[in-house]
């Protein structure tokens, strides 16, 4: 490595800057992990030779053992990381050792909140790559060579982390990466070669190639003599070994190594197929949504291998979208080498490994939400919204994708989604046929909903849905087990053999003594809702809004009517509570002005209490003033 040449100092991209200064003190109190990402690096660099040597096969011929090599130089205080894999051009070493490529990464450096605490809790989410290597080291240099270029063009980069960087041609034998970390006074317990194989075997034993460091002996004077290099780890890829030689510690590094993830996942499966299709697959389910699960362009799909050479990351054609969420890989032994994305988009292996997988992730999730509902609660409330997509995107596993749904419910008494549709029917009342269920605002304005009085009354649970998709939901389902739903607040009110004789005789007797006043107000508010009706639903309330059993939800205008589609207006029926002593009022209220105005207050009471606005929110006041003053 000599011959310096086109010496030039950049400077690193102003987030790189900002994340290398919170890394290095947000780190400090785990800055082993330096070694897992160095060595995560080096053996996605192999996996890039492998799958570049598909059609270049003399780059990895001339050297086709693919490794790992570790050094520590005590007196020097280094530590020396070297592989033989694909290697970096001038402007590849310059985009990645100078910018953040990632854009995610990028945008949340751009919003740090300067708040130290705060922004290290979230750098982690982030993946710490190899920035991490100035958490234990003053000084990194690294040469590196790419494929198949000429050996003097190979590259050195070199910086202290404070702003900027050099790079410069050298001349460099071997293809491949070598990076040379000068260690930090306060960092030196790191060069050690026994703590390094310790960090080896905690980090990074699931590597698929040889990590090497060479052996240490101890003489028979008790002096310490270095043998040969040797594999620190097993070097097999994880999911060609038998499942119950792996221990949850290599699942669990692994789900990092290729998740760029700093928490263990929830679940994961480890499956093998054999027979006409013939692949692993291993999938796991993170503990925390990524920032860019609802993003369009949001980074999704599995690590494609065939034949253990890596293909792609990013394939998406394996799982649906709204399983986006999974990590993981998929090893084919079907598809050809030169599988390409477009290739991907159809065929019947593809298909059937699409379908296969599918039903592999509903499976391990029905499997947690039974045996592990603290887990599945964590997991629901990460990505429940995005199975809520499956349910319409996924007619053939529909079943499988409703008994994974959970909801807020009168029962649950609180806001957490936790009540799947089979705890409701088990709990449904003797005689209830209808899974009843209020969508909402939010979910004060469902609780507290005027429409749950009779339920309340007669102790049936009513689902609440407060989620701006669960409207939309509710159009992609009919029934579930049987049993239909049925919106609370839309259409006649229908209790089914809820409803006792007696109740239907008090129905009948209702309606007819209620005529009267129903018809004058029907004469008042003509021009404002579809009907007047008396009802038996409310107990406490005076009045509530009922919405045609067909009609669109508030959320579903607002989006509908946001994308530019004209909708056409939709009146309410106004049902009145004859034994609410307001409504008693109302009946015998003779001036006609003054039927008016309590006529218009209940209507527009009843239409806050549905949670929406009010047309002319002033009038509302004014005629309410004017009672209010005549209490004074
Ligand atoms: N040993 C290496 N050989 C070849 N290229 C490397 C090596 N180390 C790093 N790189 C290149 O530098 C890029 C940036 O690395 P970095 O670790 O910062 O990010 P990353 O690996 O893309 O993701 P993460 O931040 O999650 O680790 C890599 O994507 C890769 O292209």
């Amino acid at each position: 490595m000599t011959d310096t040449v086109q010496k030039e100092t950049l400077g690193f991209q102003t987030e790189v800057s900002k994340l290398l200064h919170l890394m290095i003190h947000s780190l400090y109190s785990n800055p082993e992990i330096f070694l897992r990402e160095l060595i995560s690096n080096a053996s996605d660099a192999a996996d890039k030779l492998r799958f570049e040597a598909l059609t270049h096969a003399d780059w990895l011929s001339e050297d086709p053992e693919l490794k790992i090599w570790i050094d520590v130089d005590k007196e020097a205080k280094t530590i020396t990381l070297r592989d033989n894999g694909i290697g970096m051009s001038r402007q590849e070493v310059i985009d990645n050792l100078g910018t953040i490529a990632r854009s995610g990464t990028s945008e949340f450096v751009k919003n740090l909140t300067g708040d130290q605490k705060k922004d290290a809790q979230l750098i982690g989410q982030f993946g710490v790559g190899f920035y991490s290597a100035f958490v234990v080291a003053q000084k990194v240099e690294v040469y590196t060579r790419r494929a198949g270029v000429a050996a003097s063009e190979a590259v050195k980069w070199e910086s202290e982390g404070e702003g900027a960087f050099t790079v410069e041609s050298i001349d460099k034998a071997e293809r491949g990466t070598t990076i040379v970390l000068h260690l930090r006074p306060t960092q030196e317990e790191f060069a050690d070669a026994f703590r390094l194989k310790n960090i080896i075997h905690k980090y990074a034993e699931h590597i698929a190639i040889p990590v090497c460091m060479k052996a240490q002996k101890w003489n028979d004077e008790g002096k310490e003599e270095v043998g040969d290099y040797e594999a620190v780890n097993k070097a097999a890829a994880l999911w060609t070994r038998p499942r119950n030689e792996i221990s949850e510690e290599e699942y669990q590094g692994f789900y990092k190594h290729i998740a760029h993830d700093y928490e263990n996942p929830l679940a994961w499966n480890h499956n093998k197929v054999e027979g006409k299709l013939e692949y692993t697959s291993l999938l796991f389910v993170p503990k925390r949504a990524p920032h860019d699960l609802y993003q369009r362009d949001g980074v999704r799909g599995l690590k494609l291998y065939v034949q253990r050479v890596f293909i792609m990351d990013d394939a998406e054609q394996f799982l649906p979208m709204y399983l986006r969420f999974v990590k993981g890989i998929v090893d084919s032994n079907d598809l050809p080498l030169n599988v390409s994305r477009e290739l991907l988009q159809s065929g019947k292996v593809v298909d059937s490994m699409k379908s296969a997988l599918t039903r592999r992730v509903l499976d391990m999730l029905t499997s947690m939400a039974d045996s592990k509902a603290e887990d599945y609660a964590a997991c629901w409330a990460q990505f429940g919204n995005v199975l809520k997509e499956g349910v319409a995107e996924d007619q053939s596993n529909q079943d499988k994708v409703l008994k994974l749904l959970r909801f807020a419910s009168t029962l649950s008494g609180d806001a957490v989604e936790s009540v799947a549709l089979a705890d409701y029917v088990a709990r449904m009342k003797e005689g209830q046929e209808k899974i009843y269920y209020l969508t909402a605002e939010n979910f004060t304005a469902a609780s507290q909903s005027p429409h749950l009085e009779v339920f309340r009354k007669k102790g049936v649970e009513v689902l609440l849905l407060t989620d701006r998709l669960d409207e939309w939901l509710m159009t992609h389902l009919t029934e579930f087990d049987g049993k239909q739903f049925q919106h609370i607040a839309k259409g006649d009110l229908d209790l089914g053999s809820l409803s006792s004789e007696e109740d239907k005789k008090a129905e009948e007797q209702l309606q007819e003594t209620s005529q009267p006043l129903v018809e004058r107000l029907q004469k008042i508010l003509a021009d404002k809702v579809q009907a007047v009706k008396a009802t038996q639903r409310l107990t406490d309330s005076p009045a509530c809004l009922v919405r045609s059993q067909y009609d669109l939800g508030a959320a579903m205008r607002q989006l509908l009517e946001a994308s530019g589609q004209k909708l056409p207006e939709s009146k309410p029926t106004l049902e009145i509570n004859p034994s609410h002593p307001l409504v008693a009022r109302l009946s015998n209220t003779n001036d006609d002005a003054r039927f008016e105005t309590l006529a218009l207050i209940v209507l527009d009471q009843a239409t806050l209490a549905e949670g929406s606005a009010l047309a002319d929110p002033a009038a509302y006041v004014k005629r309410l003033n004017s009672l209010l003053m005549e209490l004074v």
